[in-house]
């Protein structure tokens, strides 16, 4: 609820108008009762048409202005919900920027997307509710009972002997809710969740005809979303009737009362007539007030999830104070480097790495699949942060850095190109927001993407879908390679980047690379050792061990690992 009320309390102008919106609307709902009663007991009683006539322009008046209330009332609570709702997201969105691979892997993307689209939504709904009904019922309820004391006190008493009941009703259903609400946004989640993985692995479930298996998957979390959405139904399809059959039964007694009391002369027809419409209007505004009640605990559930992301610490820390760039440009050094992923420290994926990497130097690194070659690189622009030891650039430790200027001077081409939606233009400007078209087809050049890029039709403005969906994965990782390039980082991180491509392709991208990064250091992820061959060093990873540094020539003679790898891949003139 917390949450809530922060962002609402945000327009307190806007609040005020809905406030006033509904305190006008209550006086004119309840005015017409009472001026009906009038007209009845004054006007009709005495045949003075006179005064009938006026009561009647009153409450042609008082409806006109009850519309106009009742439409600004809806205005105002739309205006502030909806922008509640948009600042909830742009914080949620900028919160989740902050988080490190950590935190997205523990809350999961998948419940992240939900938390921001549909956990948004339920509250938006609430608050919508509150605003309008939510402040309008208890004002009503409390104007309508007192109104109902002052007019008849032994009639009133069937009101308030029905509240107890109604209380406790409110409060069981609300309490039964809440765990169905939690259970129903965690369903939401997994729906969310397969079908993200479905639809981005299409091919796969195709190919491998697994659609029946996929649709089974499906199935089950969606029939655990429809029977936690049923319980909260069943709630309510027990909870609405049981307050109406209530609330009739109130009505019944009182009318009953009264037209005793009309008999024996204590009561007027016109003051029951009223007294019905307070009634009413009493415990029908009580029912929506248990209605806005009982969707209380879904937003929370709602708003806790939500909460729960804000409060969110990323292990990632930015440094603010980040020291200044040093001059020097581009070294890199691990010392006694050992990472072990969060929740699993007893088995550390890098074990004491030590290396370094200078300007001008081309640094690989090699070894069987899972030794830890991607993780090592990811520590160099703060994927995540060390165990043991120290990763340093430029003589600096990482985390002394802001992280912007710290991957600002890398330039990263990750494993899985990730491209966007958007044209080729757009992609490439991705590395660098202001390129120039001349420096575009400059990087495209280096990344030996000129061709395939001049044969689409739109060259440049060629527009990629989804994920790149309609670029083969040689052409994706070409773009990856020249949106890096075209920000000329004083580091480059290669993660398995060149791994789509043809030899010829990869020895001309490799070539024209070495020519353009003579002041850069490079650092190559690779599974051919083609393609790292004639890098400065190679650093060879087993297990998360170093298990051997040199250059080509020398980890041939020196250590045996390399050796079988370069034996599975070279023939015996190369080897030799
Ligand atoms: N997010 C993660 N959480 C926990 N363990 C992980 C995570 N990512 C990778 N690992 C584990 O860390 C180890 C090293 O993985 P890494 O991706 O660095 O290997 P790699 O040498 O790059 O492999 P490949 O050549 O197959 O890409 C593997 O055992 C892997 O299972």
């Amino acid at each position: 609820m917390k949450l809530m009320w922060r962002y609402t309390l945000r327009y307190k102008k806007l609040l005020f108008f809905d406030f006033i919106s509904v305190f006008g609307f209550i006086l004119i709902e309840l005015g017409l009762p009472t001026i009906l009663a009038m007209m009845i007991d004054q006007g009709i009683s005495n045949q003075d048409f006179d005064y009938i006539k006026r009561m009647g322009i009153l409450m042609v008046v008082i409806t006109v202005i009850g519309i106009i209330m009742s439409i600004s009332l809806r205005y105002f609570s739309s205006q502030i919900t909806s922008r509640m709702v948009a600042a909830i997201r742009d914080d949620l969105y900028a919160k989740v920027q902050t988080f490190s691979h950590t935190e997205y892997e523990s809350i999961g993307v998948s419940s992240l997307i939900t938390r921001t689209t549909n956990d948004a939504y339920q509250i938006m709904l609430f608050m919508q509710n509150i605003l309008t009904a939510g402040f309008m019922t208890p004002m009503m309820f409390g104007m309508s009972l007192y109104l109902i004391i002052r007019t008849s006190p032994s009639l009133g008493i069937y009101v308030l002997g029905s509240l107890p009941v109604l209380l406790l009703a409110v409060i069981l259903i609300a309490k039964y809710s809440e765990p169905l609400s939690s259970k129903q946004q965690k369903n939401l989640d997994n729906i969310n969740s397969i079908l993200r993985e479905n639809l981005s692995g299409l091919r796969v479930i195709r190919a491998f005809v697994n659609e029946k298996f996929e649709e089974m998957r499906f199935r089950k979390v969606n029939n655990a979303y429809t029977d936690s959405s049923k319980s909260l139904f069943h709630l309510m399809a027990v909870a609405q009737p049981g307050f109406f059959f209530l609330f009739n039964v109130v009505m019944v007694l009182i009318i009953w009362n009264g037209t005793i009391q009309i008999d024996s002369g204590q009561l007027e027809v016109g003051t029951l007539i009223a007294f019905i419409e307070y009634i009413f209007h009493a415990l029908f505004s009580f029912m929506m007030f248990a209605t806005v009640f009982m969707m209380y605990p879904r937003a929370n559930v709602s708003a806790l999830r939500i909460q729960e992301v804000f409060d969110r610490d990323p292990e990632i820390k930015d440094n603010p104070e980040g020291i200044e760039m040093p001059e020097q440009k581009g070294y890199v050094e691990f010392k006694n480097v050992t990472f072990a992923y969060p929740g699993h420290s007893e088995s550390p994926v890098i074990r004491n790495v030590s290396f370094t990497a200078s300007p001008g130097e081309t640094v690989a690194f090699i070894g069987s699949t899972g030794s830890g070659k991607s993780t090592l690189i990811q520590l160099i622009p703060r994927f995540y942060d060390v165990t043991e030891g120290q990763v340093l650039v430029d003589g600096e430790d990482v985390r002394a850095y802001k992280l912007k200027d710290l991957r600002e001077k890398i330039g990263y081409i990750p494993q899985k190109a990730q491209l966007f939606t958007g044209t080729i233009a757009e992609n490439m400007r991705y590395g660098k927001e202001d390129a120039t078209p001349a420096e575009m087809r400059e990087a495209a050049d280096i990344a030996q993407a000129t061709d395939f890029i001049s044969q689409k039709p739109d060259g440049y403005d060629e527009i990629l879908s989804e994920g790149g969906s309609n670029f083969s994965g040689g052409q994706k990782q070409r773009l990856a390679i020249a949106r890096a390039v075209i920000r000329r980082p004083e580091i480059y991180i290669f993660d398995d980047s060149f791994s789509a491509l043809d030899y010829q392709t990869d020895a001309k991208l490799r070539a024209r690379l070495k020519k353009e990064t003579t002041k850069s250091t490079v650092m190559i992820v690779a599974q051919r050792v083609g393609t790292i061959m004639h890098a400065d060093k190679i650093i060879v990873l087993n297990e998360g061990d170093v298990v051997g540094i040199g250059t080509h020539r020398e980890l041939l003679e020196t250590c045996p690992i390399y050796y079988d790898i370069a034996a599975s891949q070279l023939s015996e003139e190369e080897l030799a």
